[in-house]
């Protein structure tokens, strides 16, 4: 079994194509699309419900037709999905030929790259894979994380991002930064938030943020005297 390294890959403005239309194709174009794909193309002799329902959305393109090699140009990323064996090993294949991030569904070694289980909490990603050994212990230890790190981590995360891009503004120093930003981690993920932060407007949440980043460095100061 090889080692993988983990990426997080913009996919605005390239192409994803998907060999296949089944359940498992169907779990790839949603991941496709939660990450913010924006040209996704599938290629399937039969699609399933919720593929039918995203092409008539405009969500994705979806030709029904036998898959070719020409399906593969202009591709960045590329999921071999069908039920037939020899057909994901061509994609596999062709997608070698064209240099092409290719993932074969039911033989994770023919291609490139395996798709982790994902948990989204607004901007927090968490990603668990096991190298293709355990998807289903993948999965569990998903469904783990998501009752850790509950809903409130969108929250959270924002927060803390407005709080980061206040303090870099200030350009205070980085030694002083790094240990407001640190306290501010630590104070967010101890406890839950207790202001309704997401009823707050722009300019409320900018206020409750400055109010925080004062707090913060009057707490840091003190600890360091
Ligand atoms: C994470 C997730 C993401 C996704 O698919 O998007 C994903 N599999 C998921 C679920 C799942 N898959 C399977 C079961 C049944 C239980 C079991 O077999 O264990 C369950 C459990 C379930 O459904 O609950 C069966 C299965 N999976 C693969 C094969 C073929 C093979 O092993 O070669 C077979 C056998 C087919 C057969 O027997 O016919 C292959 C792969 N599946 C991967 C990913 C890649 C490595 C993941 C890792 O790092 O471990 C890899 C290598 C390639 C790839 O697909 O990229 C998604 C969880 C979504 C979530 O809940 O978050
Ligand atoms: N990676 C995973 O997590 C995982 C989990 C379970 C199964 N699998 C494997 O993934 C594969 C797909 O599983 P599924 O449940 O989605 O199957 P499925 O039977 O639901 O769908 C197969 C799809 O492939 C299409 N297809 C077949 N031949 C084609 C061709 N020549 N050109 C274009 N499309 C074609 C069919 O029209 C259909 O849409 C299987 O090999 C299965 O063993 C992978």
């Amino acid at each position: 079994m090889s080692g993988y390294y983990p990426l997080m890959v913009n996919l605005v403005g390239r192409r994803c194509v998907v060999i296949g239309g089944g359940k498992i194709a169907e779990r790839k174009v949603n991941g496709l699309l939660e990450s913010g794909a924006n040209d996704v193309l599938v290629v399937a002799l039969e699609a399933s419900g919720g593929i039918l329902e995203l092409s008539a959305k405009g969500s994705i393109r979806l030709e029904q037709r036998a898959y070719k090699e020409e399906d593969l140009v202009d591709a960045f990323l590329v999921f071999a999905a069908t039920n037939v064996r020899q057909i994901n090993q061509s994609v596999a294949s062709h997608g070698a030929r064209l240099g092409l991030l290719v993932n074969v569904a039911d033989k994770a070694e023919e291609g490139v790259f395996i798709s982790p289980s994902t948990l989204r909490r607004g901007g927090l990603l968490l990603t668990v894979t096991t190298g293709g050994a355990s998807p289903a212990l993948t999965a569990q230890i998903k469904q783990e994380l998501a009752k850790q790190y509950g809903e409130d981590y969108a929250q959270k995360v924002e927060m803390l991002g407005l709080l980061r891009e206040r303090m870099l503004l200030r350009g205070s120093f980085d030694s002083f930064r790094h240990e407001v930003l640190r306290k501010a981690a630590e104070q967010l993920a101890g406890n839950n938030i207790d202001v309704e932060v997401d009823t707050f407007s722009p300019s409320q949440l900018e206020a409750y943020i400055d109010q925080w980043m004062i707090q913060l460095q009057q707490n840091v100061d003190r600890r360091q005297r």
